[in-house]
């Protein structure tokens, strides 16, 4: 059985940032799902290349058989893990599904932090990124957020619903977020 924590916050709210640190500092082994899919999109022979690109260009949510399918493909070749933090993941009513059929009785989620922080400044740290994403322009985070408003923050709702989610403001330094992280995880995962 995979320990698992999901990591959900609007675009650019720092959830790759703060899985690395806790991924160097906890043992928890971050999977981020765009990256995943940003591997897939690249990778010679993929099937699924142009149809990866389309959603990731739009800020739209790739069918969860492929995210999902790259998902328990990295967890299974993880080796002997502590738990994973999947990261942007489940973003959507389909993705929880698809997670739900596919994952139930092979993952455990332990719990969601959920790092929230203003959406302006999420969008002016995803345009100084500065790793020539293909979405990271102001069209395409315009969608990105949309998304983000109307098909991912109704699955954090339900996820409180279930007293899953651990909240972590991220509108302040990296230092001062990890803290509160640390912590969240030393109450609730065993670490
Ligand atoms: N607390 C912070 N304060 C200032 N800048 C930050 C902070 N956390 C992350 N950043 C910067 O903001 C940008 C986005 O961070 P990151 O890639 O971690 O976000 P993300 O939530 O994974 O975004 P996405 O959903 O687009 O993948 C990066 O350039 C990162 O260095
Ligand atoms: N569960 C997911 C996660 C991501 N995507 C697509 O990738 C884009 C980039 O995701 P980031 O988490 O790296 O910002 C995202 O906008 C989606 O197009 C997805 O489809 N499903
Ligand atoms: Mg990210």
């Amino acid at each position: 059985m995979h320990n698992v924590v999901f990591v959900l916050g609007p675009p650019g709210s720092g959830k790759g940032t703060i899985c690395a640190k806790i991924q160097e500092n906890l043992g928890y082994v971050h999977l981020s799902a765009g990256d995943l899919l940003r591997a897939e999109r690249q990778r010679e022979g993929s099937e699924f290349g142009a149809l990866i690109e389309q959603h990731i260009r739009n800020g739209s949510i790739v069918p969860v058989e492929i995210t999902c399918a790259l998902l328990e493909n990295a967890m299974n070749n993880s080796g002997d893990a502590k738990g994973f933090l999947v990261d942007g993941f489940p973003r959507n009513e389909d993705n929880l599904q698809g997670w739900n059929k596919q994952m139930t009785g092979k993952a455990l989620v332990q719990f969601v932090l959920f790092l929230s922080c203003p959406v302006p400044i999420c969008i002016q740290r995803c345009l100084n990124r500065g790793q020539g994403r293909t979405d990271d322009n102001e069209e395409s985070l315009k969608k990105r957020v949309e998304t983000y408003n109307h098909q991912t923050f109704p699955i954090i709702e339900h996820f409180e619903k279930n007293g899953l989610v651990r909240e972590v403001k991220s509108e302040r330094s990296v230092e001062e977020i990890y803290a509160d992280v640390v912590e969240v995880f030393n109450q609730t995962a065993k670490v």
